[in-house]
């Protein structure tokens, strides 16, 4: 079994009367692509927005590679090495690729002027050029190009790669497939499993548990703000993990819809 890089102990979290997190307990080992299910308001958001320092928790304990860790802030979650890819938001439409594959941590000329430093165009040009290479998305990408003028898929990719290199233990992509087409979808999941084999965790919230079965390692099934059941992939299927989610025998369902 490989190391743990990041454990949840009891987390809890409520808005006002609304216990979105009761007690959620989990376990992220390096290398490992975990999947995150749960019905609609079953709280995978909240759960993935309390380790991304989005929304604090109220109680529990949160240890990144074996060490207790106070995450308040996305600043704080970042430091720890933990990146969140949020559907859409992302990504500043308007600038070039490269400059969104660095984001706020471009290279400058004269870093002592701090905010004020010029930025390094030569350089953000040449380190995009090498990663963009290195994540094998660089065919037709010109790092000079608006982000805006790429697929979806592309751009998720683009986000991904960001938070790659900034050698993020921990990746968290919430929904990264939804509005992709088919082929976009594919290479994305494509992407998740190199991510995964290039030494990273993924943690990725999908209501598609056809991605799942394609992609993860783990699945995690949440409902209402706990942790019910967790399973490796290849000793699970379609119908035990719908009936987890659900919390009724699936199967029985299916029997009673066709006999009626
Ligand atoms: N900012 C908030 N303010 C008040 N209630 C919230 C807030 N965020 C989440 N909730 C509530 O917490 C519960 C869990 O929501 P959460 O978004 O985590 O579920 P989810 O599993 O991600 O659902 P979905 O799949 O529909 O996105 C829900 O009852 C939701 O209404």
């Amino acid at each position: 079994m490989t190391a743990e890089v990041l454990r949840l102990e009891r987390v809890r979290k409520s808005f006002g009367s609304v216990n979105a997190l009761r007690s959620a307990s989990l376990t992220l080992r390096e290398g490992e692509v975990v999947a995150l299910l749960g019905d609609n308001g079953a709280g995978k958001s909240t759960l993935i927005k309390a380790i991304s320092g989005v929304h604090p928790v109220d109680g529990g304990d949160i240890y990144v590679r074996g060490e207790k860790a106070s995450i308040r802030s996305a600043r704080d979650a970042i430091d720890l090495g933990i990146e969140t890819i949020h559907q859409d938001t992302s990504l500043a439409p308007d600038l070039s690729i490269a400059r969104n594959l660095f984001l706020g941590r471009e290279p400058v000329k004269l870093p002592f002027l701090g905010v004020f430093a010029p930025l390094d165009f030569p350089e953000l040009r040449r380190a995009a050029s090498a990663l963009l290479r290195r994540v094998g998305i660089s065919k037709k990408l010109d790092a000079d190009a608006p982000v805006d003028t790429l697929s979806g898929g592309e751009r998720q990719s683009i986000a991904i790669s960001r938070a790659m290199q900034f050698a993020a233990k921990v990746i968290i992509l919430d929904e990264p497939t939804n509005n992709l087409g088919v082929e976009e979808t594919h290479g994305v999941l494509r992407f998740v499993k190199e991510v995964r084999d290039a030494g990273h965790t993924v943690l990725f919230i999908t209501h598609n548990i056809h991605h799942v079965f394609q992609v993860a390692d783990r699945i995690v099934i949440m409902r209402r703000g706990e942790i019910v059941a967790e399973r490796a992939v290849e000793d699970t299927d379609l119908l035990t993990v719908e009936s987890l989610i659900m919390g009724v025998d699936v199967s029985t369902l299916v029997k009673e819809a066709k006999a009626r």
